[in-house]
């Protein structure tokens, strides 16, 4: 059996080939019905499709947001199902905006719906949510070892109920934010010796200011840092050095309404993504 090459080598590929940003599929109901679609499983079938052909060959990484789908059942989850084929058909890493979280034996069963290769619903990545405790998620971290998958782990959310949580402080002085940023340098460290960008990213929003800077949180974890809050809550491609000072080189800056708002036509699509990427590229470097 051939090894999987590691995701965090694949993005950086993917990064220096088209850029960094990530694009959303979120098919809110109010989206759905401004690009004159039904709220009903052909309006998901439809707007996921026209975003699958018109961005996938061109974006480092789409991310599905699967509670649109799941809200429409089983159906709904079929559509995924195709979206995630046809995205990764077309070279895009996918990256699965699920934020599952539970006790160890129960994330084994989630890594195994979204890490597991033989699993429909494989994602090159996912989110997770690190509030069972960071060890909860093992089964996920080796699930995407052995498959050269990624996670993503939320630290620094974009929300700013976020900071009831993620800012509160442990009994040996640091925050929960930086234990799990900690937590997820050390399961970087082996790629990080060999020179790579390593699997394991976490979720930093672009809407936190100076916040994290300020607060000398080392956002050196030596993976890719999701920065999602790009858009409709607010942040723009010139927040991002502010935000991670020299760990922007990582940074996959995410935005799902502030492309899709201008759909449903293609080119309108395409054009969108490509100024935002236009931005990203003029503060990245
Ligand atoms: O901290 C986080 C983590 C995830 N998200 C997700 O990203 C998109 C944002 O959508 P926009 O339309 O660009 O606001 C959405 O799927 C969120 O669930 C986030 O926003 N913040």
């Amino acid at each position: 059996m051939t090894t999987p090459t590691p995701f965090g080598a694949r993005l950086r590929a993917a990064m220096d080939a088209r850029g960094p940003l990530c694009v959303g599929i979120d098919p809110h109901a109010s989206l759905l019905a401004d690009w004159g679609l039904g709220d009903d499983v052909a309006g998901l079938e439809r707007f996921t499709r026209t975003v699958v052909e018109a961005l996938a060959e061109r974006v480092a990484v789409l991310k599905p947001q699967s509670a649109f789908f799941e809200r429409f059942g089983s159906r709904g989850i079929a559509v995924l199902e195709r979206a995630v084929a046809d995205a990764r058909a077309a070279g895009a890493l996918v990256l699965m905006d699920a934020k599952r979280g539970d006790i160890g034996s129960t994330m084994a069963a989630y890594a195994a719906a979204y890490l597991d290769p033989a699993s429909p619903l494989f994602s090159d990545a996912v989110t997770v949510s690190p509030y069972l405790g960071f060890g909860s998620l093992r089964p996920a971290l080796d699930a995407a070892r052995a498959a050269g998958a990624g996670v993503f782990v939320l630290a620094l959310t974009s929300n700013p109920e976020g900071t009831e949580v993620q800012h509160a402080v442990r009994p040996d002085g640091s925050t929960v934010a930086a234990t799990v940023l900690r937590a997820l340098k050390d399961e970087n460290a082996a790629e990080a010796a060999e020179g790579r960008l390593g699997s394991y990213g976490a979720v930093v929003g672009a809407t936190l200011g100076r916040a994290p800077q300020e607060a000398c949180v080392d956002l050196t974890i030596d993976g890719p840092l999701l920065a999602p809050g790009i858009g409709a809550q607010g942040a723009t491609p010139a927040d991002l050095p502010s935000v991670f000072g020299p760990a922007i080189k990582n940074v996959v800056p995410s935005v799902s309404r502030g492309v899709l708002r201008h759909g449903p036509d293609a080119a309108s699509l395409v054009a969108a993504a490509s100024r935002m990427a236009e931005e990203v590229r003029a503060v990245a470097e």
